[in-house]
């Protein structure tokens, strides 16, 4: 079942089209990894997805009441950021309009950073928390409100390798629970460890498929 279709999708700054008539589709549990060249535009497609820009043509179906997560690129934040890392985390879950969390909310948060494992320092300023917790505690905000697709926008650069498996490894368990996944990424192997399909983006089109297409498109792309 789709979670999201996009169909002759072109999206343009002003008259300069960054990429045109541009297909694909996320099935449930799918883990899509989007690689490509800088500048072909695949943080464009996050923000199209995410309805921040309007799209010239085509179309973005998800279906009704479909929630979308959301990791950024890893930025580091100030170390006098005030929230803790639990009040970050649950920042996302608050649907009441009280200003403090139901019990109901509380427990999932408290399940979330469990399951994130981000206990040990839950109560300790964000500022103070190191780039792959800090970085945890994004993914744990951006799957707490319960998304069925989850966006991670080179979330992993700047991270070491051990913090990148991790994260991933992470993300990876809510995978196999149902929730999908779209990955951009630069690297390779991350994206042939983790991913289950791909969309290649170049400047002059696109090519979508089966992760075990990717290794040749690898070579391809080396040439
Ligand atoms: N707000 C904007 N206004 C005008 N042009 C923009 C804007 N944002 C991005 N662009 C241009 O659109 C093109 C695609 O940018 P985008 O950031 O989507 O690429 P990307 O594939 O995510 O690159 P990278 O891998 O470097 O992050 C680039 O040529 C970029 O300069």
């Amino acid at each position: 079942m789709a979670i999201l279709s996009v169909e002759d999708l072109t999206v343009a700054y002003g008259d300069h089209p960054v990429f045109s008539d541009l297909s694909f589709a996320i099935n449930q549990g799918d883990f899509l990894v989007v690689v490509g060249e800088n500048g072909v535009g695949k943080t464009t497609l996050v923000r199209a997805l995410l309805g921040l820009i309007k799209p010239k043509s085509g179309t973005i179906s998800v279906p009704a009441g479909t929630r979308i997560g959301y990791v950024p690129q890893f930025r580091n934040l100030d170390e006098e950021y005030p929230l803790s890392v639990r009040d970050f985390v649950g920042l996302s879950s608050q649907q009441s309009h009280w200003p403090w969390l139901t019990k109901r909310e509380r427990h999932a948060l408290n399940r979330m950073i469990k399951i994130t494992d981000l206990g040990k320092i839950a109560n300790r300023p964000l500022g103070l928390a190191s780039g792959g917790e800090k970085q945890r505690a994004y993914l744990a905000q951006a799957l707490l409100p319960n998304p069925r697709l989850l966006i991670l926008d080179e979330s992993t650069a700047s991270l070491d390798n051990e913090m990148k498996y991790n994260l991933l490894d992470l993300v990876s368990r809510f995978q196999q629970s149902g929730l999908s996944v779209m990955f951009i990424t630069h690297d390779w192997d991350l994206a042939r460890h983790y991913g289950t399909r791909y969309l290649h983006m170049t400047k002059d089109g696109y090519a979508t498929g089966s992760i075990d297409e990717l290794d040749q498109l690898k070579e391809e792309a080396a040439q």
